[in-house]
């Protein structure tokens, strides 16, 4: 039974979620980017993040795999559970965190090395498979799962720069399946990418979301719409609204969920 609101999941009988973000703020130096957000993620469903230009999205996406770790300037204060564990305790392994809690980037960044590389690198440097055959069967499953196999199976060799956009991004997808995550954050994933493209990219989602649990920023509500089952609003570094993406275009309890998603502003 799907329940009614995000907050319901919360409270009841729900699965507990994968992610609990608790009263995170996020600093770039004095300035503060995201103020007190507490939210809950789920497994089997996607989560968007939606919000006018700079809200606060991909710095609270980043928080979720401690991607902030790498610009200087930022702090996060509060605690992010991944099965109820901080990941911002000082024992975190940050490289197996991000195994666990993978992530897709705006722009394709496939590895300069070729197509089978690019799968076993994470595998192999993670200790997940120990002979050739075992990769093989990995490298093959993670295309498969990620819908690219059956266009690159006769060119493991080639490069993975060599493939057109929509495929670089379904083989970042790939990659990141590869180490056998338990979440899948994506920052606009179809930004770079044509209408075709970005749809087979949506369609994959809808598919990946029965295995992880995948959260996505994007840009277009139309995509929140389509690929999402619960939407977080964000504006100026608040969340503002979240619940199940149905009432939160359709039936927003907040005047500014409204605003923006009427295209008042944004
Ligand atoms: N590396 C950084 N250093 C300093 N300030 C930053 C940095 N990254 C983001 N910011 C600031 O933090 C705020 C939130 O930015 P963020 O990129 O998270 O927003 P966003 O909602 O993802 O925006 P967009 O939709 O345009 O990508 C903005 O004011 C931005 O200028």
């Amino acid at each position: 039974m799907e329940p009614n609101t995000a907050e319901a999941e919360t409270a009841g009988d729900a699965p507990s979620p994968k992610i609990s973000a608790r009263d995170v703020s996020v600093y770039y130096g004095e300035k503060k980017a995201i103020d007190n957000v507490s939210i809950d993620v789920f497994t089997r469903y996607v989560t968007a993040f939606i919000g006018p230009s700079g809200c606060g999205k991909s710095t609270f996406l980043r928080t979720l795999n401690r991607m902030n770790d790498t610009i200087s300037s930022a702090r996060v204060d509060g605690e992010i559970l991944l099965d109820g564990e901080d990941i911002y305790r000082s024992k975190m392994d940050v490289v197996q965190l991000r195994a666990r809690v993978g992530m897709v980037f705006q722009k394709p960044n496939p590895f300069p090395k070729s197509i089978y590389e690019n799968i076993a690198y994470g595998p192999r440097i993670h200790g997940i498979s120990s002979t050739k055959s075992e990769l093989d069967g990995i490298v093959e499953q993670s295309l498969q799962r990620a819908g690219l196999w059956n266009e690159v199976k006769d060119r493991l060799n080639d490069s993975g720069t060599a493939l057109s956009g929509g495929q670089q991004q379904r083989l970042c997808i790939a990659r990141a399946i590869a180490v056998d995550p338990e979440v899948i954050l994506m920052d606009e994933p179809c930004s770079a990418l044509d209408p075709i493209a970005t749809a087979r990219i949506e369609e994959l989602i809808d598919e990946l979301r029965g295995r992880y649990a995948i959260v996505i920023v994007t840009h277009s509500m139309q995509q929140a719409a389509r690929v999402s089952q619960r939407t977080a609003f964000f504006h100026m570094g608040n969340l503002v609204e979240y619940g199940k993406t149905s009432d939160i275009f359709t039936n927003p309890r907040e005047e500014r969920t409204k605003d923006y998603i009427t295209g008042r502003y944004g």
